[in-house]
């Protein structure tokens, strides 16, 4: 969990900020209350320390010199003040502040709370800066950068368009207006051809123009339009409202895709998804195998403990098959069913890391209420198929469930291959 930084001396606002902090739980506090006692925090934790959020008046540092200190190690710093004059606000954001909150109840600090949440999501989220002005480009990018985007960045549309395709997981692009080869306008143009607005996130900028401008830039696929000179809190404003809205919107996909009761992927992503990766390894001629993996006598464990205790355990299962084959695509098949694609593994080694997966589970009971439930499970590994294409992965798919049945047939707890040396004979 990273480590904030909280610097505040009055005792009923540290109060209420440590209740919010508490029940947020998004990253772990360090608490200060003057600047020495903040120096001190900083010396013991150093780089460790990914944030600060900093009253502005303290005992030992009466006119904002902590925010001066924290700037001067660079951590990103939010400010935290009773009272703000235009002025104030002004100088503090031009010398590199994140933010500044106004110290108005709980509300308030948890606005502060989800900022440092978001600065750590910022992270990883990667933002492309097009700009053909050295100066405009590095004032963009160095705000981006502020709020801990990892940015990247281009001279004109020609040049975005390479670093977009060397750089899948770029999630918004920034973008001028006025570029020789390439203006932003019909860099928009020629992206939205093939990313949808949900896909990356593209904000138009210019100093140029009236509302024309911004109308075309939005009517020709851009999600929205900043005009320069930035006011630093609405490029902010625009800029997470842009970010959130599209992980949002992966954020139902993403339950669209798993399933309800267990949090793993369901069939119809896995015959989705499986299929695009067995397709690639066909054509690379990397080694796949399908496991269809059966839990047994489940209805036993129904009857004994109840429906309640069968779902349990069946999570239970579910979330141990996902952590320990995070490699893989793991998907809940249907009932106590799971599929697993194991792109990289010959049917032998497929065979022998179920049975090991299948050894860790029955050696680890589920629990429920305090009953250990002991768990087995039967797989059918397939790896051969006469057809290409969609209809191989079919005949994939229903090998695995041919060997499934070879191994319930024998009794169960046990994992059966298409290439098992007895099929040679
Ligand atoms: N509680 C609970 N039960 C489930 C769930 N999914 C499937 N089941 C039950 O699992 C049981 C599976 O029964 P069977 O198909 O006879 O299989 P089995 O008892 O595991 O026997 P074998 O597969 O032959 O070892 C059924 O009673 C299903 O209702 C679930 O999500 N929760």
């Amino acid at each position: 969990m990273k480590k904030v930084l909280i610097v505040e001396d009055s005792s009923m606002v540290m109060r209420v900020i440590k209740h919010v902090v508490k029940q947020t739980s998004l990253f772990q506090p360090l608490y200060a209350e003057t600047l020495a006692e903040a120096k001190a925090v900083i010396a013991e934790h150093g780089s460790d320390i990914f944030a600060a959020m900093v009253d502005l008046s303290l005992p030992d540092a009466p006119n904002g010199e902590i925010v001066d200190y924290t700037l001067s190690l660079k951590i990103p710093t939010i400010v935290l003040t009773g009272s703000f004059d235009s002025a104030r606000r002004e100088s503090l954001l031009a010398k590199g502040i994140v933010d500044y909150v106004t110290k108005e109840g709980r509300f308030s600090y948890l606005y502060a709370c989800n900022l440092v949440h978001r600065l750590i999501k910022n992270e990883s989220v990667q933002v492309l800066v097009v700009d053909d002005s050295l100066t405009s480009r590095k004032i963009i990018v160095g705000m981006m950068k502020l709020h801990r985007y990892q940015v990247l960045e281009a001279k004109d549309g020609v040049e975005a368009i390479k670093v977009l395709l060397d750089n899948p997981s770029i999630k918004m692009l920034i973008t001028d207006y006025n570029m020789p080869r390439m203006d932003g306008f019909e860099l928009v143009q020629n992206l939205r051809v093939k990313y949808v607005k949900s896909e990356l996130v593209i904000v138009g900028i210019s100093s140029e123009g009236d509302g024309h401008l911004t109308a075309r830039f939005i009517k020709a696929g851009a999600n929205d339009f900043i005009k320069k000179p930035f006011n630093h809190e609405e490029f902010f404003c625009r800029i997470t409202h842009n970010v959130e809205q599209v992980e949002m919107i992966e954020q139902i996909r993403d339950a669209a895709r798993r399933d309800y009761y267990t949090g793993v992927y369901n069939r119809y992503y896995f015959f989705e998804k499986g299929l695009q990766d067995w397709l690639a390894a066909q054509e690379k001629n990397t080694p796949a195998a399908l496991a269809v993996i059966d839990l047994d006598n489940f209805k036993y464990v129904n009857e004994t403990f109840g429906n309640e205790a069968g779902d349990a355990v069946m999570q239970q299962v579910a979330q141990r098959l996902d952590h320990t084959l995070d490699r893989f695509l793991v998907a809940r098949a249907d009932g106590q069913e799971f599929y697993v694609l194991l792109v990289g593994l010959s049917n032998e080694k497929a065979c022998a890391l179920i049975e090991r997966m299948g050894q860790l589970i029955s050696s680890e009971p589920a629990v429920w209420d305090g009953h250990k439930i002991a768990v087995r499970f039967s797989a059918g590994v397939a790896s051969r198929v006469e057809k290409t294409g969609e209809d191989g992965f079919d005949e994939l798919v229903n090998n695995a469930y041919q060997c499934l049945h070879r191994a319930k047939d024998a009794g169960g707890d046990m994992i059966i291959g298409d290439e098992d040396p007895a099929d040679e004979e």
